[in-house]
Parts: C-alpha cells; structure tokens; sequence
C-alpha cells in the first residue's frame, strides 16, 4: 500500500492471486447484489464461497442485508462470482476500497459486470416494486470531486481520462427487456436513470425534488463508482435497481422511508430478478474458461 487510501496493482494482484489459488472457478461475469438481493447468489450451482474477513485486502460489510461473502459458482453453465454485500462510501470507506473487488475481478478474467442495487423512485410513473434497467447514471459525489479514480491512475487499469458515455452497454439492455417480455414481466420493467447520492440519510423533500428536476428516475447509494471503475478497466456493464419505495416529494406526504422497508421489497421481487440475472447470464455471449 502507498497510503491509508491509496491501493497499489499488487495490491488487487495479491488479492486475486489468493483467490485464484482457493477455486478453480474462472468468472466471465461478476454481480454486485444490490440492499437485500444477497439472493442472488443462491441460483449459483458448485459453489465455492468466501467471507469477505477471509480474503486478503478485502474490506468489510457493515450494512445490513449485505452478508459479506463472495461466492463462486455456475449459472446455467457459465461461471460467475457474486458480491453478497457491497460496500458504501458513507461507512466509511474511501472510494478506492468500495470499489476494491471490481478491480480484483478484472484480474480474475471478468469480462462484464452486474450491477444490482436498491433505490428510491422519483418518477412519477414507477411503482414500488418495479425493476428498472438502468440506462445511464448521474454519480453526483463524483460530480463533487469524490471519485474512485481520483489519485495517480494506473494505465494497467486505463486511462487517465476515460470516457462515461454509453457505459451501460445497449445489446445487454435489449437483451434483458426481451427476457422480460419472455417472462411476461414487463408491466413491471423500467428503463430510466440512477443517481447516487452519498448518503447515509435518505432524500430531504427539497432534494428529492431537485433530482426529480434533473431527470432522475431512481436515487440510491451505491453502484456509480464500481461501474466507474469497471468501465475504466474495459468492462461491459449491465445494471438493474429495484424500486424499493418512492422518494417523498411533498411536504404533506408523512410516509417516512428507512431501510427496514427497504429490505422487505427487495424479497418480494428476489425471485424475478434471480430468473431475469441467471437468463441474462446465460445468454450472454461469453465462453467459460478453465483453471
Ligand atoms: O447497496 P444498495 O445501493 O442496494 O443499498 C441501498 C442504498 C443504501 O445502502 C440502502 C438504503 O436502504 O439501500
Ligand atoms: N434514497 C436513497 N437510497 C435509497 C433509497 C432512497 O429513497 N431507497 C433505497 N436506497
């Protein structure tokens, strides 16, 4: 390490050198599971699973409904890893270590990253407990100076200034809302925009309506910095939010959101959104490689 919050290559190389030693699992794809979609994980079949407390350099979940493990395994023949719990900047930590693992991924091999996360909707048209493939993103603590690539960039990673236009790769979109009409889910299927905001505190009403101004779909806390750093690294990147509850807008609205709810929506879709993952996966042009 070269600092408290500087992560140097060997850094990521050691961790994933370790991981490679522990599994002859060898992901093209990686998926982030999202406030209460830990679930996600459970379709994988061989598992080989990891606490996070186990993996060298890794950091540690905090939050509830993120169970801090990562799990190797299959899904429909190809070969995944899943985060069980991801990490946030407002427990503390610094972008860099949020976005640790998808750097490590990138020395595993994986190729394309799955984004899932739990959000709040600001458009009028989005019920609680719809699925909203994410199109694109406002990162607002990166608008504010606050990014993973801040600090010297390593060009083994990519460059300097890397583009964030089309970052949400369009074929893995279309590809997902024509398994969504396979699955006859589409009722409930959005395409919008996600913004993260740092959190720990949900939205004020005069925040809420400044997002919905600006044309934000869903807000949440997550999610901007790994595919920041994903794309940064060449990675595809597909992302889905699930609309926990609907951002209160109006002062005369006394509905107070917390997390607890937040957790009980994410099971009511759990299975949904396995199906929709696992097909996606599968239908995915990627061809597994072995150890
Ligand atoms: O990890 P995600 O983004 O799904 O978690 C959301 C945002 C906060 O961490 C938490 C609020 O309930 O859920
Ligand atoms: N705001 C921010 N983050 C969230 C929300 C919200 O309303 N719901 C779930 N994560």
């Amino acid at each position: 390490m070269h600092s408290k919050d500087q992560i140097c290559h060997d850094d990521y190389q050691k961790t994933a050198s370790w991981l490679l030693s522990q599994t002859q699992h060898r992901p093209r794809v990686a998926i982030v599971c999202g406030s209460g979609l830990g679930m996600l994980a459970d379709a994988l079949k061989c598992q080989d699973s990891f606490l996070y407390s186990d993996i060298p350099g890794f950091p540690q979940s905090t939050v509830q409904g993120h169970a801090g493990r990562l799990v190797f395994g299959e899904l429909k023949g190809k070969t995944c890893v899943c985060m069980q719990g991801r990490f946030h900047m407002y427990e503390g930590h610094s972008l860099c270590k949020t976005t640790f693992p998808v750097r490590v991924f990138k020395l595993l091999g994986v190729e394309t990253l799955i984004v899932t996360n739990a959000a709040g909707s600001l458009a009028d048209s989005y019920q609680v407990g719809d699925i909203m493939i994410i199109k694109d993103h406002i990162n607002f603590p990166g608008l504010a100076g606050l990014n993973p690539l801040n600090g010297p960039n390593d060009d083994k990673f990519g460059p300097r200034f890397p583009p964030m236009s089309g970052v949400y790769d369009k074929d893995l979109r279309k590809m997902a809302f024509d398994l969504c009409k396979r699955m006859g889910v589409t009722q409930f299927v959005q395409e919008g925009v996600y913004c993260m905001v740092g959190g720990p505190n949900f939205e004020s009403v005069a925040e809420a309506r400044l997002l919905h101004r600006l044309g934000v779909d869903a807000v949440g806390m997550s999610t901007a910095p790994e595919v920041v750093v994903a794309s940064h690294c060449g990675m595809r990147v597909f992302g889905l939010s699930l609309i926990t509850n609907k951002v209160v807008k109006s002062y005369d609205d006394t509905e107070l959101v917390n997390h607890e709810a937040v957790l009980e929506v994410s099971k009511l879709r759990s299975q949904t959104l396995q199906s929709l993952v696992t097909e996606l996966v599968s239908w995915m042009d990627i061809n597994n490689n072995t150890a």
